[in-house]
């Protein structure tokens, strides 16, 4: 019995395939390497380099690896692309998705995991937001995700198929052991700017409005460490196999830091006053979103071990130089061999 993991060489699909191999389980990657790279895969790991929206590849990888379970992370995931190229994310992140349970159903996968996202709440009314408040995403790529949701629920209703959608909330850091990290150049996740800033990677980055109805001005965010989040897949996972009804759960710590916050910890952790630049509101930008955790916590037993916003920003500090040394921080070219672990501190 394996895991297909989609989306495995990406950021947070590198670390659940770390976190399903130390717990012993056999494990396939599919992805296309659109936005992943092959060496974020361990050797030991099995790499189809396609697209989950190929019918017959995903058929046969099913019975090829004798998948039991999918854990489906890859997706288009850039909140103003999607404003820009909605059909482009309905495709990859809703029409494929159709066609990948479709097989999982064909194929008797019996439990599948879906990466969804706070986005699904849009601009929520109470903090912390509950999984049962109204849905009311701000953005395609916040549609492209529930749609999916939706069909999930309905093929669990008309199938022979188990599913745990998971709604991450602003997910951050990276390996512990310095396996993994964020590794995508161009990405624009506040923590990974700022630390590019400190390291000098760019010349200083902007923060994006400070006249919010929030304490300081500036928007809040529940930052989840992600071995954290990986772990809380791995609780999904057991729970599914013992019987556990379908599930939808937030995934985040249940309190927040401002975007002052997070700068002023980047540049305390890093001994870096990076130039940081106050500009206007970023469009589509809720003032604070929060996970309320009540659930994950009490029915999957999700135990958090990295809440500390400290220790993140040192995680992504390190992995930041650790992409930096080896000659690029964004490329398919570095052979895994020069891939050593970044030391941690
Ligand atoms: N990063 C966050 O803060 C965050 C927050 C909420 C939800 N999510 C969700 O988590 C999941 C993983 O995000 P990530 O940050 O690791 O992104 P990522 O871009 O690092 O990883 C996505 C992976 O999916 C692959 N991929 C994309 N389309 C594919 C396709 N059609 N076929 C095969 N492979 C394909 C990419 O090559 C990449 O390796 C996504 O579903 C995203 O929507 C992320
Ligand atoms: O250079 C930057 C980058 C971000 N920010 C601010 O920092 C906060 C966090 O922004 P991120 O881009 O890091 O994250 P988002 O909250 O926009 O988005 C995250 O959470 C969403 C759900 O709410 C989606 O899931 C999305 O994929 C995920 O990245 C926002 O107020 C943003 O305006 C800046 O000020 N400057």
């Amino acid at each position: 019995m394996t895991v297909l993991v989609t989306g495995g060489a990406g950021y947070i699909g590198s670390h659940m395939v770390l976190e399903l191999l130390e717990a012993g389980e056999k494990v396939v990657v599919l992805d296309n390497l659109s936005t992943g790279f092959r060496w974020a895969v361990p050797a030991s790991v099995p790499l189809v380099v396609g697209d989950f929206g190929d019918e017959d590849l995903v058929t046969e990888t099913l019975a090829r690896y004798d998948v039991e379970s999918i854990v489906h992370f890859a997706a288009k995931i850039v909140v103003p692309d999607s404003v820009t190229d909605p059909l482009g994310y309905y495709l990859n992140n809703t029409a494929k998705a159709r066609t990948l349970i479709e097989c999982a159903v064909d194929s008797g996968v019996r439990n599948f995991i879906f990466s969804s996202t706070a986005a699904v709440y849009g601009d929520p009314q109470h903090n912390p937001v509950m999984e049962d408040e109204p849905l009311k995403p701000l953005s395609p790529y916040g549609r492209s995700k529930l749609m999916v949701e939706w069909m999930l629920q309905d093929a669990a209703n008309a199938h022979d198929l188990h599913y745990a959608v998971l709604r991450y909330f602003n997910v951050a850091g990276a390996d512990p052991k310095g396996r993994a990290g964020q590794s995508t150049a161009q990405a624009t996740h506040l923590i990974k700017v700022a630390v590019q800033a400190a390291l000098g990677h760019r010349p200083g980055m902007e923060l994006f409005g400070t006249d919010y109805a929030t304490p300081d001005g500036s928007c809040v965010r529940d930052y989840i460490q992600v071995s954290d989040l990986a772990a809380a897949h791995m609780d999904a996972l057991r729970y599914l196999r013992a019987g556990g009804e379908n599930i939808t759960c937030n995934c985040g710590y249940a309190h927040g830091y401002s975007v002052l916050e997070v700068i002023d910890v980047v540049k305390k952790v890093s001994g870096v006053d990076f130039p940081v630049k106050i500009s206007g509101r970023r469009a589509g930008d809720p003032a604070a979103i929060v996970a309320g955790n009540d659930k994950i916590k009490s029915v999957l037993g999700w135990t958090p071990k990295y809440d500390d916003l400290e220790q993140i920003v040192r995680q992504a500090l390190h992995w930041e130089q650790h992409l930096h040394r080896m000659g690029t921080a964004n490329s398919a070219r570095i052979a895994p061999a020069k891939i050593a672990p970044a030391k941690i501190a």
